[in-house]
């Protein structure tokens, strides 16, 4: 048996689409663009191809791009500066910060410092605390995604053991609140977890977001479980997974690709949040699909 592949760039495509319609609807009938304002900080070169990628496909879907690049010796200050500007531009519907951030800057002073309204990452503890009490948030591009891809998969995920491999605050954490979210029981894995084989195999959804290439071997994986593979890795092999996907894909249902899954979905994401966060900061209905 080999696993359904989740096709995330085809996904991402559609909802694409979907923010490019509502995009021209809030331009016709309201005479409103929605901009998404992207700040890095420094040269990272992983996190400059993403902004790259943002900001292309922001354009494309017809909404306003703005990026701002400070040097990796810019002061926090400056950094706080430029976020309280963003906050009281009219134009920027939505604002992201690229994580990391330099060492000597507090993150979560900066996410802290951006207007929840405005917080497309979904990073702000005010989004955190709304999406764990079950609150209307905006939801994290990353976990946002996967959940996306698991209902269009599965419809209802009430019930469903899950297990989450990671416990970020950008990934793991919000990640579970999803699921949980949607009925599903959940587990929460990291480092420090015994037996993670052996938990993980009682899984129907398996979410990995560890950072170590192919670790989640096909051992791990009880035959026709859902595999969700959030890992991006660098390697001499090019970019890989958390999963070993070849013989993974031979023992799960289903399983999303490295590269051309959950990566495509963040950006699709990050795209329908700032139509979303258009809408509710003029009083609009929102689109459905695009959110939790
Ligand atoms: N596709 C996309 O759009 C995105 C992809 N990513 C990718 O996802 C991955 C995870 O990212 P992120 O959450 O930011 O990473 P972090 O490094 O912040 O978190 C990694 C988590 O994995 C856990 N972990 C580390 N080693 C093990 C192990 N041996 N066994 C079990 N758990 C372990 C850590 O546990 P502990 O807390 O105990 O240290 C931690 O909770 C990375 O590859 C990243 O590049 C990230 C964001 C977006
Ligand atoms: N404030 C903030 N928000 C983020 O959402 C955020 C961040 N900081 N810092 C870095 C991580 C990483 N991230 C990715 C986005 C897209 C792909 C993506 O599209 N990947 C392609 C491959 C791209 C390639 O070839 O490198 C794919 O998986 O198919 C990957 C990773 C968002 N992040």
């Amino acid at each position: 048996m080999t696993a359904t592949v989740i096709d995330g760039k085809a996904f991402a495509a559609k909802v694409r689409a979907k923010v490019g319609t509502h995009v021209a609807r809030l331009k016709d009938e309201h005479g409103i663009t929605p901009g998404l304002a992207v700040v890095l900080v420094g040269e990272d070169p992983a996190s400059q191809v993403y902004v790259k990628m943002k900001g292309k496909m922001t354009k494309e879907v017809g909404m306003l791009s703005l990026e701002y690049r400070l040097n990796a010796d810019a002061a926090e200050d400056d950094v706080l500066r430029l976020v309280a500007d963003l906050n009281a531009n009219p134009e920027v519907h939505g604002i992201l910060v690229q994580l990391p951030l330099p060492k000597h800057m507090e993150e979560a002073k900066v996410l802290a410092a951006i207007d929840p309204a405005k917080d497309v990452d979904g990073f702000h503890i005010s989004n955190v605390g709304l999406l764990a009490t079950g609150q209307k948030a905006m939801i994290p591009c990353t976990p946002l995604g996967c959940l996306m891809m698991l209902r269009d998969h599965h419809g209802d995920l009430s019930g469903m053991n899950a297990v989450v491999i990671g416990r970020s605050n950008i990934v793991g954490k919000p990640m579970a609140q999803l699921l949980l979210g949607d009925s599903c029981t959940v587990t929460i894995a990291h480092s420090r977890t015994r037996d993670l084989a052996e938990v993980v195999r009682r899984a129907d959804i398996v979410v990995a977001a560890v950072g170590r290439p192919r670790m989640v071997g096909a051992g791990w994986i009880k035959p026709g479980a859902t595999v969700i593979d959030v890992g991006i890795n660098r390697t001499d092999d090019g970019l890989v997974g958390d999963v070993d996907y070849a013989p993974v894909a031979e023992v799960a249902g289903a399983i999303t690709p490295v590269p051309g899954g959950v990566g495509p979905m963040t950006i699709a994401c990050l795209l329908a949040n700032t139509v979303t966060a258009c809408c509710r900061a003029n009083d609009l209905a929102e689109p459905d699909g695009l959110t939790a």
